[in-house]
């Protein structure tokens, strides 16, 4: 896979009269990087701002840097990074910061060492130098591998008080603890760092040119996290960045809070370009919202654990109207569009569902090992069963049997077919066709549970996260702040956007559940095989010892080396 990284001119003679050179390292070849001399527009980019720290002499190591890596960077000139090595093969993945491209701005002492609350806090401020491992478990002789900027605050700040006129906007779906995230950035900025400007974008991105701008207060906010939804109302589409960025320009904001999944944060990034494009002293801190906690590098998202609890309701009540009839089934249907998180985590934990169906998890209903096959034991077997089933799961079996054209919403996203629908008629069909009497129902509480304010730990969560956010804003970042492996972090935009987070079928988790249910795992030895290849291309682990690949690679280079 190819991906651009730039290079500062001091570190390449061949560069004329640039600013630097892409360089396109291709990570799966033996073959040196190309180089490139950059395009006219990004010539625009003032270079400090883009480079990356590496040296023409540090080449033998990129290849390492990159594979230390999980996820690569998007194949496209924009895909800049801020790379720092260190010793053992440790890489720091920057975020941007305002000095990339303002490098003369004046600093300030953090309002916080003054506050009669936190001044009290032994070592509040956080070490410039923190940072947080993206991965925990490592061997003895593993390289220390990626980190990002441990979220904080910090002993100096970029922006004065009085001067900061902050934004905040929710983008995307619902999700439980939209309303608490407003609520803390919005008393955060003010009992932390005394900013009283700040302003609500209604109605999600479009908002920033087609609506007023609502003055936000901590006392305008102070309830808002018993209520579900958000006060400043969500939607889809409209993402016109040219337009986004000259309202905040006109308007004079510096800091833009942008609350949104995976295509909310993908906007972010755009504004965030522009905005350097332009020179703007404008920091975006963007905090992921997903309730089907698929995005990546991030450990949970705000709103799941909520989710995953309301989920029980729909569950409970599929288990007493099944058991309640003579070969009842109940099927509930769950969010979660490409990742089955949600589907999962609610099965594992009521003990009452006898399968469950995801998107990553290929099923087929006819024949042995099939869906079909398994109804008809569990219920000769214990008379009622639970199905639960993701949103995304089965929609390749669903195209096969409805043939209609794809349908995107007003942000791009493909629109799903109902599958528990459809799972229902053809459940209903089978057993007419076996002459079974049975009773099915079907339950989708996406909406219900979607709405709902956030349950306690939630809340404490949406918390942190908008402390984090501030702490990063005042200090000049541009991010997307998460939790990784329990600590806050500043993680850059493309890295959540560029992949997806997933069940992955060849994980502990998934076993347990599938031990769990005693569900069929619709898989064949094959296709293990195959999920375990993909899983190690993913991550560029090697060739397990013992594995056929390996051996066949192992005798590949004993011939080649003459049989020694
Ligand atoms: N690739 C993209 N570039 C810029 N904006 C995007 C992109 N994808 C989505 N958006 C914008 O982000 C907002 C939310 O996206 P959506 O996919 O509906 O929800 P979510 O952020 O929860 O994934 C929408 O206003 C949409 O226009
Ligand atoms: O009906 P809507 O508002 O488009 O939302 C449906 C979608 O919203 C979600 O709950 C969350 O989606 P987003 O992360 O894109 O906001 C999905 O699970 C579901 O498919
Ligand atoms: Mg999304």
């Amino acid at each position: 896979m190819a991906s651009h990284i730039i290079l500062p001119k001091e570190e390449e003679e061949e560069v004329e009269e640039g600013l630097g050179v892409a360089v396109e390292a291709d990570h799966d070849s033996p073959e040196p990087p190309r180089y490139r001399h950059l395009q006219p527009a990004q010539k625009a980019l003032p270079f400090s701002a883009t480079c990356v720290r590496i040296s023409r002499d540090s080449y033998p190591n990129l290849r390492a840097l990159r594979n230390a890596s999980a996820t690569s960077l998007r194949d496209d000139d924009d895909a800049f990074a801020k790379l720092d090595e260190g010793d053992y093969g440790y890489v720091l993945d920057d975020v941007q910061h305002l000095t990339d491209y303002l490098p003369e701005l004046p600093t300030f002492p953090n309002p916080l060492q003054d506050h009669p609350a936190y001044s009290t806090v032994k070592q509040y401020f956080v070490n410039a130098d923190d940072t947080v491992p993206e991965k925990v478990v490592v061997q003895k002789n593993s390289p220390r591998g990626v980190h990002f900027r441990r979220a904080g605050p910090r002993q100096r700040v970029y922006f004065e008080p009085e001067d900061v006129k902050a934004c905040i906007v929710t983008c995307g779906g619902l999700c439980p603890g939209l309303n608490t995230v407003i609520r803390e950035l919005v008393c955060g900025l003010s009992h932390m760092y005394n900013v009283n400007d700040v302003f609500g974008i209604q109605n999600g991105y479009k908002g920033f040119y087609s609506s007023n701008y609502l003055p936000m207060t901590p006392k305008s906010v102070n309830d808002i996290h018993k209520r579900g939804g958000t006060v400043l109302g969500s939607s889809r589409g409209g993402h016109d960045t040219h337009k986004i960025v000259d309202n905040i320009q006109d308007r004079g904001i510096n800091q833009v809070y942008i609350i949104g999944g995976d295509g909310t944060q993908k906007g972010a990034y755009e504004i965030f370009k522009e905005i350097r494009r332009r020179g703007l002293k404008v920091a975006v801190a963007g905090i992921p919202k997903t309730i089907d906690n698929d995005i990546a590098v991030i450990d949970k998202s705000f709103g799941f654990d909520t989710a995953v609890e309301e989920a029980q309701r729909a569950i409970d009540a599929a288990h007493v109207e099944a058991s309640s009839a003579e070969n009842g089934i109940g099927l509930v249907k769950l969010m979660g569009r490409y990742s089955g998180f949600i589907a999962m985590y609610a099965t594992l934990a009521s003990r009452d569902v006898d399968c469950c169906l995801i998107p990553e998890s290929l099923f087929y209903l006819e024949g042995e090992g099939g869906l079909f096959e398994y109804i008809e034991r569990r219920l000769k077997e214990n008379n009622h069963m639970v199905i639960v089933v993701a949103e995304g799961a089965g929609q390749d079996l669903i195209a096969k049997s409805i043939p209609v054209a794809d349908q995107l919403d007003a942000s791009g996203n493909k629109l799903l077919l109902d599958v528990g629908l459809w799972l229902t008629h053809k459940i209903k069909d089978h057993c007419k066709s076996k002459k079974m009497e049975m009773t099915i129902k079907y339950i989708d509480p996406t909406y219900m549970i979607r709405a709902i304010p956030s349950n306690a730990s939630d809340n404490v969560y949406c918390t942190l996260l908008a402390h984090s956010a501030i702490h990063g804003a005042m200090a000049g970042y541009s991010f997307t702040v998460g939790m990784v492996n329990g600590r806050h972090a500043y993680i850059p935009f493309h890295r959540v956007t560029s992949t997806r987070n997933k069940v992955k079928i060849t994980d502990r988790m998934w076993a347990r559940l599938l031990s769990s249910t005693n569900q069929p795992s619709f898989l064949s030895k094959e296709d293990i095989m195959e999920a375990r290849e993909a899983e190690r291309l993913a991550n560029r682990l090697p060739v397990p010892a013992g594995s056929s690949e390996h051996t066949k690679k192992h005798s590949a280079s004993v011939l080649s080396n003459g049989g020694k």
